[in-house]
């Protein structure tokens, strides 16, 4: 795994890449964007891009397929320009910004976006591998913020691409609609086509793809599988309720203590020492209060909060997203 925002050591050219960064800055302003950027991507690989808000992926997703240009540095996708690669095709993208309008019908915007694509992908096909049947004949507009989700997959999918660009597909869809929707993008990306994505769901990011990159401030600042990348991590986590995050953190052998994001009354805890930890925890005052004590090996959320580290959700310079 790489945790340098030096890069990586050039396996494929450009040409031979299905995507390919190099050197690329973006500025907005005072704010920066993109700060020389390096990213390959190989064909047939399944990417997830991960970082906190404002840490550029949407900036570099819209790099990829010409919608923002670069103040500097190189993007080629399978060794063509961006704007090209999506006019004939060959990149197919579902971005935040996609506009979907509300009038139409699915069928028919399905239709007449087909309609402009150099190589389009049979329309049954699309329909069956985004799984939009049951929307066909419904408005645009009528739609639930998930099924909006589906249909700009399917919009996708027209060009019959060999590149997908998913940015935060599963945006608005509940437990069982992602589901759904993983089970049928990793149908798409068994045909062979490069799939990149980005979350904020760290367990999609580990379930879902082979390679887990990390960008932070318009750089990469990790690069590996998701179990590499959380080996970024060394000792134990130990979750439990009960307690006040302070009272925990001031254990011997604990390192940090906090609240956990999803579930606030309980605590996460990484342990350099969880035996020592358990210990101080079972005999000590907390003993009477504390429940649901569960030791585990560090994941993918230690190692990123690890990895970017700073206060970059409360940053002047990177405000976070724009949206
Ligand atoms: N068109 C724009 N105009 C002004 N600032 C922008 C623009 N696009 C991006 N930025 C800024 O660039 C930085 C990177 O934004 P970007 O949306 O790429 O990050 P992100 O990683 O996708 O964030 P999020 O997870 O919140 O979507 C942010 O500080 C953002 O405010």
């Amino acid at each position: 795994m790489t945790t340098t925002s030096a890069p990586a050591p050039a396996t494929t050219t450009s040409l031979d890449a299905a995507i390919s960064l190099r050197g690329v800055h973006k500025r907005y302003g005072a704010v920066r964007a993109l700060d020389g950027l390096d990213l390959e991507i190989r064909p047939g690989e399944i990417v997830a891009l991960l970082g906190p808000n404002g840490a550029g992926k949407s900036t570099a997703m819209e790099m990829m397929v010409g919608l923002a240009t670069p103040d500097a540095g190189q993007v080629r996708i399978r060794g063509a320009d961006p704007a090209t690669a999506t006019r004939t095709g060959l990149i197919g993208t579902m971005l935040q910004a996609g506009a979907l309008l509300p009038d139409q019908t699915v069928r028919s915007m399905l239709r007449m976006l087909r309609s402009l694509q150099a190589h389009p992908m049979p329309l049954e096909e699309v329909i069956a591998q985004a799984d939009v049947e049951d929307l066909m004949r419904r408005k645009l507009g009528a739609l639930s913020g998930g099924q909006a989700q589906r249909v700009r997959f399917a919009i996708a999918l027209l060009g019959d691409p060999q590149v997908l660009l998913l940015d935060e597909p599963t945006v608005g869809m509940d437990i069982a609609a992602r589901r759904a929707f993983w089970s049928q993008m990793r149908g798409v990306a068994a045909t062979g086509r490069t799939v990149v994505f980005a979350t904020h769901h760290l367990e999609e990011a580990e379930h879902e793809a082979a390679r887990v990159i990390v960008m932070d401030r318009g750089r990469v600042v990790a690069d590996g599988t998701g179990p590499e990348i959380s080996a970024v991590v060394a000792g134990r986590v130990i979750t439990l309720r009960g307690a006040a995050p302070a009272h925990i953190a001031a254990l011997p052998g604990v390192e940090s203590a906090e609240a956990d994001e999803t579930d606030p009354r309980r605590v996460r805890a990484l342990c350099a020492d969880s035996d020592a930890a358990l210990a101080a925890l079972f005999t000590g005052p907390l003993a009477a209060d504390v429940h649901e004590v569960l030791v585990s090996a560090p994941g993918l959320e230690e190692a990123f909060l690890r990895i970017t580290d700073h206060d970059a959700y409360h940053d002047t310079d990177h405000e976070g997203g724009r949206r």
